[in-house]
């Protein structure tokens, strides 16, 4: 990937600031950087215009203390009110600087713009409701409004709302991006999310945010067979098959075989289609050691002679792709009767059908959903999470919700087959495969079909040669 972004765990986080602080780096000027950082965002943004400060008791509060001391010192009418007595020796010693008085948030005016600096990732429970009410009528009434580290109200590790959040102008993540920036509901919560480096070591993470990957041209002396050979098996409907093929072959593969039960025209000649009558025959048609990447699943149906065309694909012993009704029918028979080392591109309801119902986040879920059936996951959705076995995950947020349309995931799985036959690497296919797919998407603009992302897919591909 070109640009890792890391993202953290609560846990992870702390123990990430420890590791600074362990080098010498006093708590407080952590948190004078964070306060800074937030603070040059607000100014930008907002100028002069005047701002209230909400502080809560912890570290999130003293943040706020700082950035309210630093904007007043540039002639921003700066107000401050606090949610009690500040708790920890950083935010104590933030405020002990705020030379400004302290109001009462019930009783605070609005103002033209709020920093919601009450709680960041210590939150242990939803908000008071009559708190939550407050925070989302002062955050409703300003112009300008601001999440430090997070809104306050947001599980940082699940992402979930435990009490109202109201809707940010701007999010500013403190020193790395947590789950929640990623994860929904809470990534709904900004209109734009900025991360500010208060030199956190984030080397050591693991899980990412998914960024446009390097990619690159064939060399000169490629030939259809070493660029990549592609089967996908389809079945039952034949459309999500031609959708699927016609996504691989728009991948950077060499070559498309697309399998297919029933014989329909449409989609470019340059895909081979090749009738099965039976699993019998798709045996016999995979039976060909240059194949880099066999897709099965997405309309291949859920019968007996679908049960027999997925099991003729998965003892084929080539490189396999399963989405769909692969994952249907596989559910139905344990996580054991995963391949391992496939790439599963299931969405909610066909996760939960294979593996259950998972604790933790969707990371989470994710991670162990790949480390038991040995395989690489795109578990998606408006977040969608890449995980593999290892412990690496991906996250794509932000991708256009007019994804949400018949026959698109259909275009994933085929470009995942595609960029697997390319590359020979699982990990880098999906995430390639789901950049591309998101970036497509971007380029279709709204209202399009599944079909429309095809044609997207070549300027999107050039676009990071
Ligand atoms: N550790 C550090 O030195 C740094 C921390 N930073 C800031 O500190 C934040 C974390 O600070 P804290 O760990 O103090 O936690 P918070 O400030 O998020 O929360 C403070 C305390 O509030 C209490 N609490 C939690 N949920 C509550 C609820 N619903 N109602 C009432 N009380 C509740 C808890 O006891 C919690 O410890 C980060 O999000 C970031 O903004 C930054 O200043 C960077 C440096
Ligand atoms: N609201 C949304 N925002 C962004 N992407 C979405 C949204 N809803 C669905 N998607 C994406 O669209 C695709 C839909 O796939 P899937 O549910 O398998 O549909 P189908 O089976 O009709 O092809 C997935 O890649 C998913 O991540
Ligand atoms: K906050």
């Amino acid at each position: 990937m070109s640009k890792a972004e890391a993202i953290l765990t609560a846990a992870q986080m702390r123990a990430a600031e420890q590791a600074v602080f362990a080098t010498g780096v006093p708590e407080y000027e952590l948190m004078e950087r964070a306060g800074a950082a937030a603070a040059e965002i607000v100014w930008r943004a907002g100028g002069k215009r005047d701002l209230l400060v909400l502080c809560g008791p912890g570290n999130n509060g003293g943040d706020g203390f700082v950035i309210a001391r630093l904007l007043r010192a540039r002639g921003v009418p700066v107000r401050v009110a606090a949610l009690g007595e500040s708790l920890t020796p950083s935010s104590l010693k933030a405020r002990a600087c705020w030379a400004g008085p302290v109001e009462d948030i019930f009783s605070a005016a609005p103002a033209t713009q709020i920093v919601d600096a009450l709680f960041g990732t210590g939150l242990s429970r939803g908000l008071d409701p009559v708190l939550a009410d407050r925070l989302c009528a002062l955050t409703a009434s300003a112009g300008f409004s601001y999440a430090v580290d997070l809104p306050s109200g947001v599980d940082t590790d699940s992402g979930a709302l435990l009490s109202a959040v109201p809707a940010f102008g701007i999010c500013v993540a403190l020193g790395a991006f947590k789950s929640a920036h990623l994860l929904q509901p809470s990534a709904n919560c900004w209109q734009r999310l900025i991360c500010a480096d208060i030199g956190i070591d984030v080397s050591a993470a693991t899980v990412h945010r998914l960024s446009p990957p390097p990619m690159f041209p064939p060399k000169p002396l490629d030939h259809k067979y070493s660029r990549g050979l592609v089967a996908v098996v389809g079945g039952e409907m034949a459309g999500a098959g031609q959708l699927a093929s016609h996504a691989a072959a728009h991948s950077g593969a060499g070559m498309v075989r697309h399998i297919a039960r029933d014989l329909v025209g449409g989609g470019p000649d340059a895909i081979i289609t090749q009738k099965a009558d039976g699993a019998g025959d798709v045996g016999r048609l995979l039976n060909d050691a240059r194949f880099k990447a066999v897709l099965v699943g997405p309309g291949l149906g859920l019968d007996q002679d679908a049960t027999a065309r997925l099991e003729a694909a998965m003892v084929s012993g080539h490189p396999l792709v399963l989405d769909a009704d692969a994952l249907t029918l596989l559910a139905g028979k344990g996580v054991d009767a995963i391949p391992a080392g496939a790439i599963l591109t299931p969405h909610e309801g066909e996760f939960v059908r294979l593996f259950g119902d998972l604790p933790g986040s969707k990371i989470d879920r994710a991670l162990e959903a790949a480390r038991r059936a040995d395989a690489i996951l795109i578990y998606k959705g408006s977040d969608s999470v890449i995980a593999a076995p290892d412990g690496r995950a991906m996250i794509a947020s932000g991708s256009s919700a007019w994804l949400s349309t018949a026959g698109t995931g259909d275009v994933l799985a085929g470009l995942v087959a595609g960029r697997l036959a390319v590359t020979g690497d699982r990990y880098r296919a999906a995430c390639e495969a789901l950049w591309l797919h998101g970036e497509a998407a971007r380029r279709a603009g709204a209202a399009f079909v599944a079909d429309d992302l095809l044609v997207e897919l070549p300027a999107a591909i050039a676009s990071r040669l």
